[in-house]
């Protein structure tokens, strides 16, 4: 894609939009276009039609979503089904209608069956039930793979899907309920070892497991899908079954992820399991081997990223975001 190209990065101030950007701008992507939520609501489609139709952008990456972690997805599913479907038919009908080539989806490693076979391929896809702490959010997320191939079979667009594991970093939302396991977990350790607490609260049973990529791996993997040509995307990937796994190939326990936490943070009382909280699935872990042979592999392990965000919390501990 060209330097000069007009890429929208729908969710710039999230977690990952944030990282997509830095990244592009870091390759010399320069026009980027962006909207605040305030500004554009995703939901709205005749503010969408109307956005596309000014911006005529050249490639979009669909970063913006309803996000959260098990009790948010467990608490308010109706928001979770109804937005997340609402933003994508949006984006991508509007992407198409304006002859927008180019776009990049997002969607979550939650998309797979509840008991799916470990490492979990990107042929597991409608194998089997989901978990039903996120089933609507996963069931928004499939149908946002499936309109790309869709606009793609029909109209032979080039509209590409990515599917995240569990995610952490700079610009995290650190919501102590509604947030997913590394930014609550990281807050509560950090306010216990402020206050000088001798135990501190995990949720569940801490024997799932899950997989964690830093957020800076997943822009650099974004990107590196949205550029790749489309030879080598083509000869990787089938027409009827686009999208792409990211993720480490490595998991742990939520025990051990609540043992690694307790050394970065420093707090060194007792983890107390509460088990009357969801563990959610038992264990998704990703097979990467397409995203490999694609020329992508991550590089920042879980303790390091781990220290990294936490030296971010510190110094923005006062202006959290917390949705
Ligand atoms: N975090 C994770 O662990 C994982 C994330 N993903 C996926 O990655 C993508 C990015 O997630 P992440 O960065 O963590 O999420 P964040 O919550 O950090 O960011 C989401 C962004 O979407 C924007 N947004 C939400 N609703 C609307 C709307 N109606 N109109 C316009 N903008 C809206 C938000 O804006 P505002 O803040 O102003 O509301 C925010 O900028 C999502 O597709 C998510 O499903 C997938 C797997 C794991
Ligand atoms: C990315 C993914 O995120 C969600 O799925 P999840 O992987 O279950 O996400 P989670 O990070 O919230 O929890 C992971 C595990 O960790 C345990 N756990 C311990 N202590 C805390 C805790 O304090 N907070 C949270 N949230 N979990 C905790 C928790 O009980 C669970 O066993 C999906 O809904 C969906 O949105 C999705 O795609």
């Amino acid at each position: 894609m060209n330097k000069s190209a007009k890429i929208y990065v729908a969710g710039h101030r999230g977690m990952v939009g944030s990282a997509i950007v830095r990244r592009l701008n870091a390759l010399g992507y320069l026009n980027i276009v962006v909207r605040t939520h305030a500004e554009l609501d995703l939901c709205n489609q005749a503010a969408v039609n109307g956005f596309f139709a000014d911006e005529k952008p050249d490639a979009v990456v669909l970063a913006a979503a309803k996000v959260g972690g098990i009790h948010a997805n467990n608490t308010y599913p109706a928001e979770f089904i109804f937005q997340n479907l609402m933003m994508e038919c949006n984006v991508v009908q509007a992407a198409h209608a304006n002859n927008c080539q180019h776009l990049l989806f997002l969607g979550s490693s939650c998309i797979y069956p509840k008991l799916a076979e470990q490492p979990m391929t990107e042929t597991a896809l409608l194998t089997g039930t989901l978990e039903c702490t996120n089933e609507p959010y996963a069931v928004a997320k499939i149908a946002g793979i499936k309109l790309c191939e869709s606009y793609n079979r029909q109209y032979g667009r080039n509209y590409r899907s990515v599917m995240p594991t569990n995610l952490y970093g700079e610009n995290d939302n650190f919501h102590p309920e509604n947030s997913h396991v590394i930014p609550a977990m990281m807050r509560r350790f950090h306010e216990a070892k402020v206050r000088g607490d001798s135990e501190v609260v995990v949720w569940g049973t801490g024997t799932p497991m899950r997989e964690f990529l830093y957020v800076d791996d997943m822009a650099a993997a974004s990107v590196h899908v949205l550029l790749l040509d489309d030879d080598t995307y083509q000869t990787n990937t089938q027409p009827m079954l686009s999208h792409i796994n990211v993720g480490t190939g490595v998991d742990c326990t939520i025990r051990e992820l609540a043992e690694t936490m307790q050394r970065v943070v420093g707090f060194e009382g007792k983890l107390v399991f509460d088990t009357t909280k969801p563990d959610g699935t038992p264990r998704k872990l990703m097979n990467v081997d397409r995203l490999k042979k694609l020329g992508w592999e991550y590089s920042i392990d879980l303790e390091t990223g781990l220290k990294k965000t936490y030296a971010w919390f510190l110094n923005n501990v006062e202006g959290l975001r917390q949705v």
